[in-house]
């Protein structure tokens, strides 16, 4: 049997012209997610990787995002044995990075943080430090390539797995003032709670450094108060499991109050969420009763190749489920610029002379 013969997902959705047009902000996409599939089959013929499931690009795609839907987290992760070994070299890390910023620009996005785990490209040989630094040249290469439309700062990510957090940590605060803007951890959740990691989190606190955390996509409200009260989250990627926190009638406990009422922007990315088992479906996704209740929302693609989406397939998603126009896409992008990790005057200077305006002429 031919293996396209059994795959299921769907292809790409359409999407208005205007949700193309529209300026967005990303800040949560993951380099090792999002990667083209003609470039993984490029990348993996000329360092002799030999396990892709298919040297078919747009088989691969397909296969990416089929078996990313399995409703588990566990399984989901285990994809990116496929991006990361095809990400050793300090040539297929610029080359992605510079891809990536090009593939957000031509969707509309203006301001993009970009995460990666630098722990998990080191077989090749490269330090951290190297790692970084490659990423670095290609982000600042493709920005160069997309005509200045857009500003990629990048998250150094410690996999909750390991035990290289702190190490992380302080490659964040060393690259801090060279593209890199703060720091998460990622992983599988269950059994590793985000305070194994509390080192790396205090030390960035001690530095004044940012960080986001994973919580709430595969474990409940424990995880996101574990990440808010102990570890000092500034923001909650997905988070959408504070809906356990939240009653059948919308009265809030004091987590989600918490959580509410300090404006914490939760990294919302409903197809993940879907594929993950975190949310059913679109029209029963969590995230238009959070905006109802006034949590600060802002919308993400997780995994661009992994979850098979973009910026504007996200928008078209939400907006089809939920009746949305352009005035809510424009409260989603200023909330991500909002509390994006960019100094102040940065992120009006996007406010006001770039988002607003752009929705302006929608
Ligand atoms: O949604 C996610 N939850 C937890 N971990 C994730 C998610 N998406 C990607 N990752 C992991 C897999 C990647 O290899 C790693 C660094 O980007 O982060
Ligand atoms: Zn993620």
């Amino acid at each position: 049997m031919h293996l396209s013969d059994n795959l299921t997902a769907p292809a790409a959705a359409p999407v208005s012209d205007w949700i193309r047009r529209a300026p967005k902000a990303v800040l949560h996409d993951h380099l090792d997610g999002g990667l083209r599939p003609a470039t993984i089959v490029e990348l993996a013929r000329e360092c002799g990787y030999t396990a892709l499931p298919t040297e078919d690009p747009a088989e691969l795609a397909v296969w990416f995002r089929d078996a990313a839907d399995s409703g588990s987290l566990e399984r989901y992760l285990e994809t990116f044995a496929h991006t990361c070994a095809v990400m050793q070299t300090r040539e297929a890390l610029t080359r992605v990075a510079a891809e990536c910023a090009e593939d957000l620009a031509a969707d509309g996005v203006v301001y993009a943080e970009v995460r990666y785990a630098p722990e998990q490209h080191l077989e090749g040989g490269l330090t951290l430090d190297e790692v970084v630094e490659a990423v670095n040249d290609g982000f600042r290469e493709g920005e160069r390539r997309s005509g200045g439309r857009i500003t990629v700062r990048t998250l150094l990510t410690g996999m909750r797995h390991t035990d290289r957090s702190l190490e992380i940590a302080r490659l964040t605060v060393a690259h801090r003032d060279n593209g890199v803007a703060g720091f998460d951890i990622a992983g599988g959740e269950i059994g590793n709670p985000p305070a194994r990691h509390l080192p790396a989190f205090q030390h960035l606190k001690r530095e004044n450094c940012h960080f986001t955390i994973h919580a709430g996509e595969a474990v409940g409200a424990e995880s996101i108060h574990e990440a808010v009260q102990v570890c000092g989250t500034e923001r909650i990627g997905h988070g959408v499991r504070i809906t356990d926190d939240i009653a059948e009638d919308g009265t809030l406990g004091r987590l989600a109050s918490y959580v509410r009422d300090n404006r914490i922007a939760l990294e919302v990315c409903p197809t993940s969420n879907l594929q993950t088992g975190a949310a059913k479906d679109y029209a029963t996704h969590p995230i238009d009763e959070l905006r109802r209740l006034g949590f600060r929302i802002t919308l993400n693609t997780d995994n661009r190749l992994v979850s098979g989406t973009t910026m504007s397939e996200e928008f078209q998603h939400v907006a089809d489920a939920f009746g949305y126009g352009p005035e809510v896409f424009e409260e989603f992008t200023v909330a991500a610029l909002e509390a994006a990790f960019l100094p102040l005057p940065e992120r009006r200077r996007l406010i006001d002379e770039v988002v607003r305006p752009g929705y302006a002429a929608l």
